[in-house]
């Protein structure tokens, strides 16, 4: 019987075939739409909740997905070990890859990365007159530079989650995380003090890979761009 997308194992592998991956979560469910609009279609692995495969055919011989971390997307298309990706604007800010060229905004996973502190702390202070500030965070590059551009030494507590638990259990005194509704701040005390950057999706490439493939890949960015505009 012909299976329509043979196991990788022992599929050969074409020459100049492409790597695209794509984050979990969040975002993923957004750029499906996208994906299918662009005329991608990835094995019916790739959507099932149950299948531990990591990498996925799709109807397009020459691509393959690899399905990652939304920050570890960023990291394989930086290295080169996929050529094309998806990721927030966040994770861009906070690697800050040369390597990486981002053409298009694919306006999906729109929120924006703040500073928030606790509402009873608000009145009390005056963040001029601060020179040092803990902050809990899941982006210590993003925090550093945007105290460090205010005179202000921030002394960052890294964390993967639950920043939003940091100031009442005496861990930090501000934090920057993301926010979209503001109901995960609103719902532990916090306040929004300050937006330090808008956030949504972007399509990101290497730009080596761009440089010794650009049919294959100039192909892809402009389907993705119709697709948007479509
Ligand atoms: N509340 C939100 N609203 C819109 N976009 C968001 C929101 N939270 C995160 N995003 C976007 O989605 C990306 C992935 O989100 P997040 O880091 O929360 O991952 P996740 O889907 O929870 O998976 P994981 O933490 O396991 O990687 C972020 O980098 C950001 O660009
Ligand atoms: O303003 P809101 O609409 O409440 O969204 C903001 C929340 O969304 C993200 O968390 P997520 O739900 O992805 O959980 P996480 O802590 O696992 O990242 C982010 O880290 C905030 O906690």
């Amino acid at each position: 019987m012909d299976l329509p997308f043979p196991d990788l194992a022992t599929r050969p592998r074409a020459e100049g075939g492409l790597v695209m991956a794509l984050p979990k979560g969040r975002i993923l469910k957004q750029l499906s739409p996208l994906l299918a609009r662009a005329g991608l279609e990835p094995e019916p692995d790739f959507t099932s909740e149950s299948s531990r495969k990591l990498r996925f055919t799709t109807n397009h011989p020459n691509l393959d997905l690899i399905r990652v971390r939304s920050f570890d997307v960023a990291t394989f298309v930086a290295f080169g070990a996929a050529q094309i990706g998806v990721c927030g604007a966040d994770v861009l800010m906070e690697h800050d890859f040369p390597e990486i060229y981002a053409p298009l905004d694919l306006r999906i996973g729109a929120c924006r990365v703040s500073v928030a502190e606790p509402a009873e702390m608000v009145a009390g202070e005056d963040p001029s007159r601060w020179s040092t500030v803990t902050v809990a965070t899941k982006y210590p590059r993003i925090a550093a530079r945007h105290f460090a551009a205010r005179g202000i030494q921030a002394e960052v507590v890294h964390l993967n989650g639950a920043m939003e638990l940091a100031p009442a259990m005496g861990l930090s005194r501000l934090i920057v995380d993301l926010v979209q509704t503001g109901a995960t701040l609103a719902a532990n005390g916090l306040v929004e003090t300050e937006v330090i950057a808008p956030v949504t999706s972007r399509l990101i490439v290497n730009r080596t890979a761009l440089k010794t493939e650009p049919e294959a890949i100039g192909a892809w960015i402009a389907r993705l761009r119709a697709a948007l505009d479509g």
